[in-house]
């Protein structure tokens, strides 16, 4: 192909180990230099997203991203090497200064995915984490740059990878923040 979806994805989706509790994430900074962030748990939700927000690795269109319990993630080397992408973003993602990988996302507004940390498990050095789940923010790749006349073919490469395809979030995930916008309005009916 002439361009790349995402490493994990261009040559097929590897299962994760569902006994997989965790492990140590690392963003691209050589030696003794780089941020090193531990997961206490498998990430969950993983799924690409083609939003021009979250980090990708080079030249890949998309990004691979999953989500943590905010107490499941700790910074273990060179936390002053962190900083905010952007302040007034609703997921505040914790930059590498020196090589720009995004180690961490955290919400601290108020939102149906506070408490959730958005995280990127390829940047561990340990294999098993949750496979991507569905492809989210797709027509996003256009804002990047792409052609919209590639959008069919990427979309079916996508497919091909067993890839379900949405333009925003996959129907679980909003559900969940309808369910919370409901429940602020009034008008949650519970079962
Ligand atoms: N079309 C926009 C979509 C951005 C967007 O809404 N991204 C989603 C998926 S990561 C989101 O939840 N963003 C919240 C945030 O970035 O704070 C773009 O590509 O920049
Ligand atoms: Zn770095
Ligand atoms: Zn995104």
């Amino acid at each position: 192909m002439s361009y790349q979806l995402h490493p994990l994805i261009d040559n097929g989706i590897s299962k994760g180990d569902s006994n997989k509790s965790g492990g140590k994430l690392y963003c691209k900074c050589s030696g003794s230099g780089h941020v090193e962030v531990t997961l206490g748990s498998n990430v969950a939700f993983n799924h690409a997203c083609g939003c021009s927000k979250c980090w990708k690795p080079d030249n890949a269109l998309f990004s691979v991203v999953g989500v943590v319990p905010v107490d499941k993630v700790s910074v273990t080397a060179n936390e002053n090497k962190l900083q905010v992408v952007d302040k007034s973003a609703v997921i505040l993602r914790h930059a590498c200064k020196d090589c720009g990988v995004h180690m961490y996302g955290r919400i601290e507004q108020d939102h149906p995915f506070k408490g959730l940390d958005f995280v990127h498990a390829e940047l561990g050095d340990e294999k098993g984490w949750q496979e991507p789940q569905f492809a989210a923010f797709v027509s996003s790749i256009i804002e990047t740059g792409v052609d919209p006349e590639k959008m069919d073919d990427v979309r079916s490469k996508l497919q091909g990878a067993g890839l379900t395809t949405y333009d925003c979030l996959s129907p679980a995930l909003m559900d969940m923040i309808a369910t919370a916008a409901a429940k602020k309005a009034g008008t949650f009916k519970a079962k």
